[in-house]
């Protein structure tokens, strides 16, 4: 059975900040660095052989600290990339106006392929993340990958393994350097495919990660 680790970068100058990343980039603070060291001593113990990332910034950094600690080197997919999130890249959280605000609500609230001018809809974030997930199919046998990705395409991806649509990532919290799960079956008596052993897991860090949506 494959089993694949799904790993959210650590905390960025815009995390903490409250400003919106996306497609855009900003570098991990001291804490994401630690966030880094601390999740990669975890991945360390898990028998990890290959460390897949998204190629922003932020997810390479922390996919370059696992993979050191891991002794193997990092593959970059431009498919594990968070949402692009049109306009309101660079833009603070607190600072949108109402009709920015509802942009930013359809991705959440079941608007069908809801999507911020110019950005993408999280349909289509969703297919590009199973499509990197499933070419870990395509390893050598006995293989174990951790990919790096983001809150937003991570929660997309686990939150359709579990059978909820796209837009109902946000019910998964999915904190800085938090580990989650996902397993590959096929029995005749389970559900065959793609399983979720774990979601969110931060028992390996020092400090309560952020989460910048809900402070
Ligand atoms: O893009 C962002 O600002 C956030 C949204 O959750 O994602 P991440 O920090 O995981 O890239």
């Amino acid at each position: 059975m494959l089993q694949v680790y799904l790993v959210r970068h650590g905390e960025t100058q815009w995390n903490a900040e409250r400003r919106i990343q996306g497609q855009s980039d900003s570098a991990l603070t001291e804490k994401g660095e630690r966030q880094a060291e601390q999740v990669a001593e975890r991945a360390k113990t898990l028998g990890i052989t290959h460390v897949i990332a998204s190629d922003l910034g932020r997810t390479r950094r922390t996919a370059e600290i696992i993979a050191q600690a891991c002794g193997v080197d990092v593959t970059l997919d431009a498919r594990l990339r968070e949402l692009d999130m049109g306009v309101l890249e660079r833009r603070n959280l607190d600072t949108l106006s109402e009709e920015e605000e509802g942009w930013r609500r359809q991705l959440v609230n079941g608007t069908a392929d809801g999507r911020i001018p110019d950005g993408e809809s999280m349909l289509e974030m969703s297919e590009r993340m199973h499509a990197a997930l499933n070419a870990c199919l395509d390893l050598p046998p006995g293989s174990r990958p951790l990919l790096v990705s983001h809150g937003m395409a991570l929660g997309c991806l686990v939150s359709t393994i579990l059978g909820l649509p796209a837009w109902a990532e946000r019910r998964l919290r999915l904190r800085n350097c938090s580990i989650s799960r996902v397993d590959h079956q096929q029995s005749p008596w389970l559900a065959s495919g793609w399983v979720v052993e774990m979601a969110g897991d931060i028992s390996h860090l020092d400090a309560p990660a952020l989460d910048e949506l809900q402070r």
